[in-house]
């Protein structure tokens, strides 16, 4: 499953996010380091389903009013602070827990009440501007570690064996969840040979890998808080900035839970449905404030983007009944795989069952009813029957 990292300073609300986008039980209190090991969840990215559009009498079943839900891996890591990435704070373990990320939602306090340790000091004691950079330092940092480590070694097996750099650094990384095709582009943008680099290099490199292995979007939270000069100036960064609440997502997705309102992950609005107290009221109306003025919680939007705009995914769904778009024994649109941009009719069926991938003949786009071959390039929301020998 493709993996979502949540980092950032102690005390910036990833536990929070990580609770209102999975609804696990996690520890959430205002001092840092309450976090420890890495938390790990299920959490969905939501798209729209074709039954919509297809006109399935009576929707699919598997998506709620023509909303659906794939699921996605969220990773909640402990707090990181200055300089982790030479242990301070615990960092390089902490670190370690992004292996598996393939994309980093950074986690900012965007109210200012948390200074840099994430010690709090009151909103708008603290400029949330500073945090911007700092993650993207630490982790290219810790890439950089894992591979001066064995550089020289590394540099050596190089040029006395003649083995390619990329297959001795993809070695190298390979645990950081750094892929070889990250390893040839941050290469490409290199000018010099790797047995020529200097330390700076080395660290320019670590930041090229950074970029393209742990692209990272950033959550402004606490926006129910926030000093709007503090949203207005983050949102002018050259970065993609999302504003969010997890506090206000966690209210609306337990009062939908506990049945006193409708509500959605992602929705701009809600439906009360049931009794609430006037408290719950009171707390419920100023959510609603937020949701007219940024247009949802921001939670689901930065899940969304992050899989969908940074990583470039697209939704497909495998059918084995083109005409009524079900499976064998019937089931409506059964799945929903989410797959890298660029990927092919072939690359589905091996997605399916690797036997699936091995006998492929052809498929059928199920939307045009129309035969494509094994290379053909999967569209976002195409609908697909696997032909095979078996
Ligand atoms: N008002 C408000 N408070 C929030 C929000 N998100 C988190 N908080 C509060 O911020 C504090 C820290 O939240 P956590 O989710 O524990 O933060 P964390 O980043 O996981 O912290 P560590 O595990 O210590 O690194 C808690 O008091 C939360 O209630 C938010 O959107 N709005
Ligand atoms: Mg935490």
């Amino acid at each position: 499953m493709l993996s979502i990292g949540l980092a950032g300073k102690p005390n910036a609300g990833k536990s929070t996010f990580f609770k209102a986008a999975t609804l696990a039980d996690v520890e959430i209190a205002n001092y840092p380091f309450t976090t420890i090991d890495a938390n790990h969840g299920v959490s969905y990215v939501r798209v729209k389903c074709p039954c919509v559009e297809l006109g399935i009498e009576g929707g699919c079943g598997r998506c709620i009013n023509g909303s659906r839900f794939v699921p996605v891996e969220l990773i909640d890591v402990a707090g990181l602070v200055p300089d982790a990435h030479l242990g301070r704070g615990l960092g390089n373990e902490f670190l370690d827990s992004l292996r598996l990320a393939e994309v980093v939602i950074h986690v900012l306090d965007a109210s200012g009440s948390t200074d840099a340790e994430g010690n709090p000091v009151g909103i708008g004691n603290y400029d949330p501007l500073k945090d911007v950079e700092f993650l993207k330092r630490e982790i290219s940092m810790w890439l950089f570690g894992i591979l001066e480590r064995n550089w020289t070694k590394l540099m050596r097996q190089y040029t006395s064996e003649k083995a390619k750099p990329e297959q001795i650094i993809y070695e190298q990384l390979g645990g950081a969840g750094v892929s070889d095709k990250d390893v040839r582009w941050a290469l490409s943008r290199m000018d010099s040979d790797p047995a020529t680099w200097s330390e700076d290099d080395l660290r320019r490199f670590a930041e090229l890998l950074r970029q393209s292995s742990k692209p990272m979007i950033i959550a402004a939270n606490k926006i129910d808080l926030a000093p709007r000069e503090n949203i207005r100036r983050l949102m002018e960064l050259d970065e993609i900035v999302v504003p969010v609440s997890g506090a206000a997502e966690i209210a609306l997705r337990m009062a939908d839970k506990a049945g006193v309102i409708r509500y959605l992950p992602g929705d701009p609005d809600f439906e009360i449905v049931g009794e609430l107290n006037r408290a719950q009221k009171a707390g419920l109306d100023k959510i609603r404030v937020l949701l007219k003025e940024y247009g949802s919680t921001g939670v689901q939007e930065c899940i969304n983007r992050a899989v969908f705009d940074l990583l470039d995914y697209i939704t497909v769904y495998p059918v084995e009944d083109e005409n009524k778009f079900t499976d064998r024994d019937g089931v409506v649109l059964p799945d929903a795989f989410l797959m890298k941009r660029g990927s092919t009719a072939r690359d589905l069926a091996y997605r399916v069952h690797t036997e699936l991938g091995e006998s492929f003949l052809f498929a059928i786009d199920a939307r045009r009813k129309l035969r494509v071959g094994e290379k053909y390039e999967l569209k976002d929301g195409d609908v697909i029957k696997i032909v095979a020998t078996k």
